[in-house]
């Protein structure tokens, strides 16, 4: 099928991958009901008086609304979904959303205080997300709101809309992505921000071509990886890597030109780029996640401030990184689904006061201006083991390895008492490199920025306005957090975020280093050097990994069913096991811990651990670019495809045995930029998933008889239908229902003898039968665009057998039957008598089909 959003779009004949392992969040599921035994079965306690304190003391929202603040949180989240854009039909989803159901259910009571069943949330563009006032449970309550329900099951489970917490679509609309973007998405597992970027990139661009842009997904854990793989297959990109690194340590690929093998050179095989910088990165970073407590209400029972003390210092060194590799000019967004200052607006004041005046903070609070926010809090405390500390003078000794000055508003260690090393004057630094001397906050000032202090006269002001403002018990930033966007429940009834947009205007300074904490305080390494994987992970992870497997790939989502169970499970359905794992992926290792400084340590082993493991894994193949001439020329000459859609270097695979290769994917031109340079720089990228898998060997009796070896896959046929000259077909509309009800049909059984003839005419193999709505003629070169509809099919011996799954076909017809309605009936009277019949009768007699293709359609579809 044809195109993106404007052009591009995805067709529900490509989700088979998609959505015969996904879990149909909006199904019935055990939680939904109390169990009927004797079981002690208690709701769960939305009381947490370390939390009312933490909250209260923070000032997180204003006293008078307290109340109300704590009221909506105790209240399960209403749910929220998003239309894909990069579907064919989400115009029509969209007008079904906004003509019929919002009109049928306008009359169905809803949750108290509730006006409206489901409404656009009114600050996503182009009415494709909505709020639903129901919880599933009332959503079987009547036979409205039952066939809503349906509706949702059903565009669920193709993968026309996705269930997405409504604060968590946020981020990537203030990153602000364009298709020639490169994008990181540093933390991005599960995928739902991922998908949106994708999105992005794919918008508006023509049936047949792909964006300049491209992104790369990364996440530290291998699960949530696959769950990842998973969730971005639906929008079957040729521009997406899907890399499995710790986000602090993410290389950057620095390409020494020198070390090229000169032959390299001379065969103009130089990459097109000799390091990784992206445009956009996005860095919604592992948190505490109490901003989910309506969807986890366990977190109730688990809070405590230690939570998000035990996150800091990651979040810090996960936001530099991101901005190290962040282009000049580029915008990068820091998002949590957590409400700690601590894990958030200390985090960004950390990041701005080692950047100097390299990186701003923005005021974005235009771009949207329909989203209700507040302002980030320029003061706040931190609790530790039950203690109050107004600044880091305040943290004993040895809590100091736990506590870090970061933390705290002003950032100031107070170690060096009258070192000027840091503190309200973000930018001011030092003649000296006090970062050597392990000052945390030093070394980014330690180095000449924009807005470094040139002479002695400075840096007197400087002491003497320290000495002023010296230590006061409540600590105030001078950096504009206000600047940064805070969501509150109470607002628009969501769960709760936090955002700040941050610009990079020059380099980061020089020696500006990748920074660990020690005692407390960030000391520096080179940030642009990516860290040294133990010598086995290289040894191991020779060549690339992608992801899934050559065998028995897609066994591994279902071990990632358990990961969407937990993240996706309904209001006060999370069982202890769930913390943390939400939508937005809290972490719960990390959360556990009560702040005494062991997480991150623990976390750290756990990251070390866990690359080992991966090092190791079995199955894991390199990619390898597909380069034999014989079986392109043959996939060329089959399916005749035209001579300006780039094959060539374009291809790759996991298996350098070119016979036994079964599977090629197509890689965009960035994509293959990354490869190449990847491959130059010793594979520094461990990549898990990378390319469109376009070209399926067959392995049937049948198929090995066809004339070429590969058929085109469902997930490529978007991408290549524009320049497919042979074995496509153009069928009237009452023939292409009919392949998609009957699946299967022999020649003479069309209706339109002429195209019977012309589909028993093509070889034997795979084919393409494109719908004709009345625009195409038959002599003409068939045409496409964003709204052509196309199947791919098998050509047998007899007959013509779909290659689509049976609910693929089932949505696809639904979806007809809604654009040409008004025909449905003159077009059953035309239905041949022989196929009435075999309908009538439920029953396809294989005998009377060609048994041969049916099996190999039935294999193919699986
Ligand atoms: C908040 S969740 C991300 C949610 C995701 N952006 C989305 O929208 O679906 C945080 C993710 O960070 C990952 N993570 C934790 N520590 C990490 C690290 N050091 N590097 C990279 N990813 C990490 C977790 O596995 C988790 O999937």
């Amino acid at each position: 099928m044809g195109g993106g959003r404007g052009g591009n779009k995805r067709g529900r004949t490509q989700r088979r991958h998609f959505k015969q392992h996904r879990e149909n969040v909006w199904k019935r599921s055990k939680s939904d009901n109390p169990p009927s035994d004797n079981s002690t079965w208690e709701p769960f306690a939305t009381e947490n008086i370390a939390f009312n304190e933490y909250y209260k003391e923070q000032e997180i929202v204003p006293e008078e609304e307290w109340d109300i603040f704590m009221k909506v949180l105790r209240k399960p989240l209403p749910a929220a979904f998003r239309i894909n854009s990069s579907t064919q039909f989400f115009e029509d989803i969209r007008s079904q959303l906004e003509n019929d159901f919002m009109k049928s259910l306008a009359s169905e009571v809803t949750d108290e205080g509730e006006v409206e069943a489901i409404r656009p949330l009114p600050w996503y563009p182009e009415n494709l997300a909505w709020h639903l006032n129901f919880s599933r449970m009332q959503l079987r309550k009547n036979q409205t709101l039952e066939r809503f329900h349906e509706f949702l099951k059903q565009e669920n489970e193709i993968g026309n809309i996705t269930r997405q917490e409504a604060v968590s679509m946020v981020p990537p609309l203030f990153l602000d992505a364009h298709p020639d973007h490169f994008v990181l998405d540093m933390c991005a597992a599960p995928g739902s921000k991922t998908f949106q970027l994708l999105e992005m990139i794919h918008q508006s661009t023509k049936p047949g071509s792909l964006p300049d842009g491209m992104v790369i997904a990364n996440d530290v854990d291998v699960q949530r990886c696959n769950l990842l793989i998973h969730q971005t297959k639906r929008m079957c990109s040729a521009n997406l890597i899907v890399t499995n690194h710790e986000a602090q340590h993410f290389p950057g690929c620095h390409l020494d030109k020198n070390c090229i093998d000169a032959s390299d050179l001379g065969n103009n095989k130089d990459p097109k780029i000799n390091k990784l910088l992206f445009d956009r990165v996005l860095c919604d970073v592992p948190c505490s996640g109490d901003g989910t407590l309506r969807k986890a209400p366990d977190i109730w029972r688990k809070w405590n401030a230690g939570m998000g003390n035990g996150l800091h210092r990651l979040q810090v060194l996960i936001a530099m990184r991101g901005l190290a590799l962040l282009k000049v000019g580029g915008r990068m967004v820091y998002s949590t689904c957590s409400m700690n200052p601590v894990e958030n607006e200390a985090v960004v004041a950390e990041v701005l006061r080692r950047c100097g005046g390299s990186v701003e903070l923005l005021d974005v609070s235009s771009e949207l201006p329909q989203l209700v926010h507040r302002p980030g809090l320029k003061k706040w405390k931190v609790r530790d083991k039950g203690i109050w500390l107004a600044s880091y003078k305040d943290v004993p000794k040895y809590r100091r390895d736990g506590i870090m000055s970061s933390m705290f508003p002003s950032g100031r260690s107070f170690k060096e008492e009258k070192t000027v090393s840091d503190g309200p004057h973000e930018g001011i630094a030092p003649s000296d490199n006090t970062h050597e001397t392990g000052n945390p906050n030093s070394s980014a000032n330690g180095h000449q920025t924009d807005n470094n202090i040139e002479s002695k006269q400075e840096i007197g002001q400087l002491e003497s306005f320290l000495n002023q403002s010296d230590v006061s018990d409540e600590e105030m930033s001078s950096f504009p957090l206000e600047r940064c966007m805070r969501i509150v429940p109470h607002d628009q009834n969501t769960g709760a975020f936090f955002i700040a947009v941050l610009r990079k205007l020059s380099s980061l300074p020089a020696t500006l280093g990748n920074h660990t904490y020690q005692h407390g305080q960030l000391t520096s390494e080179n940030l642009d050097l990516p860290k040294q994987l133990p010598d086995e992970i290289i040894k191991d992870t020779n060549g690339l990994a992608i992801n899934p497997s050559e065998d028995g790939a897609d066994n591994q989502y279902s071990e990632t069913t358990s990961d969407v169970d937990l993240r996706d499970k309904p209001e006060g359905d999370s069982g202890p096991d769930s913390l943390g794992i939400c939508e937005e992926g809290n972490e719960p290792e990390e959360t556990q811990k009560d702040g005494s400084g062991e997480t991150d340590h623990v976390r750290e082993k756990q990251g070390k651990g866990r690359l080992q493991i991966q090092g190791k894994w079995r199955g894991v193949d390199p990619v390898v670019f597909f380069k034999d001439e014989a079986t392109i020329s043959s996939i060329k000459e089959f399916y005749g495809i035209r001579e300006s859609f780039p094959l060539n270097g374009h291809l790759v695979t996991r298996n350098s045995d070119t016979h036994h290769v079964k599977r090629i994917y197509y890689v965009s031109e960035s994509v293959h930029d990354v490869l190449k340079l990847n491959f130059h720089v010793g594979q520094q990228l461990k990549i898990t998933s990378v390319g469109l898998k376009t070209f399926e060997r067959q392995t049937s009796k049948e198929g090995t008889s066809s004339a070429c070896a590969f058929r085109i896959s469902s997930e490529g046929l978007p991408l290549l239908l524009p320049y497919i000259t042979k074995q496509i077909l153009c069928a009237s509309l009452v023939d292409f229902k009919h392949l998609l009800q009957y699946r299967s049909i022999k020649f003479a059984d069309f209706v339109d003898a002429e195209f019977g003839k012309k589909a028993s005419n093509l070889m034997l193999g795979c084919c393409v039968i494109v719908l004709n709505k009345g625009d195409q003629i038959s002599s003409d070169p068939i045409q496409v665009d964003a709204s052509t509809l196309a199947i791919g099919c098998w050509k047998g011996r007899t007959s013509v057998s779909v290659m689509v799954s049976a609910i693929d076909c089932q949505e696809l017809l639904q979806r007809l039957s809604v654009h040409f309605g008004g025909k449905e009936d003159s077009l059953m009277q035309e239905i041949k008598p022989s196929i009435v019949q075999e309908k009538a009768g439920q029953t396809m007699n294989s005998a009377e089909v060609d048994r041969e293709s049916e099996t190999v359609a039935q294999a193919i579809v699986g």
